[in-house]
């Protein structure tokens, strides 16, 4: 499975997380914003579309900056997902989809269960930050 996640990063240098619904997998760990690409998407179209999808967020594929990317088997299927970061972008993000949003420093970030994958990004983006 591909997905694309992007760390948002304000100017407070805190990261946006969002919590997962109750209705599904992972339900309540928290995550960086993205899905999965749609067919003949490239992975910052994909990541331009959720995010103004979930979040209100317009952004554009020059503001998204590659990070690091997780890579990890999951029981049932194998997640690849580019990690970009992006610092430009426009609007106040808004729950568009139910999902509890925070602004987290990236020190606290261990105080937010992810999922299994996005463990080795959490020191990437606490050297970065
Ligand atoms: N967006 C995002 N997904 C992540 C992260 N870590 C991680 O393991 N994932 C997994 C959870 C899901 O299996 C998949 C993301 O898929 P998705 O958001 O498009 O779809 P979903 O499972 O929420 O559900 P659906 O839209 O297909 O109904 O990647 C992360 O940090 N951000």
């Amino acid at each position: 499975m591909l997905v694309a996640a992007c760390a948002l990063v304000d100017r407070e240098n805190r990261i946006l997380l969002a919590q997962r619904p109750p209705d599904k997998a992972m339900a309540g760990l928290w995550e960086f914003p993205g899905g999965k690409f749609e067919p003949g998407e490239t992975p910052e179209q994909a990541l331009i579309r959720e995010l103004e999808e979930e979040l209100a967020v317009r952004t554009q594929a020059a503001c998204l900056a590659p990070l690091t990317f997780a890579s990890h088997a999951y029981a049932d299927f194998h997640l690849l997902m580019p990690l970009y970061i992006c610092r430009k972008f426009d609007g106040i993000p808004v729950s568009r989809e139910g999902q509890t949003l925070k602004w987290v420093r990236a020190r606290d970030l261990r105080d937010y269960p992810m999922p299994e994958a996005d463990a080795p990004l959490v020191p990437v983006l606490q050297d970065l930050l």
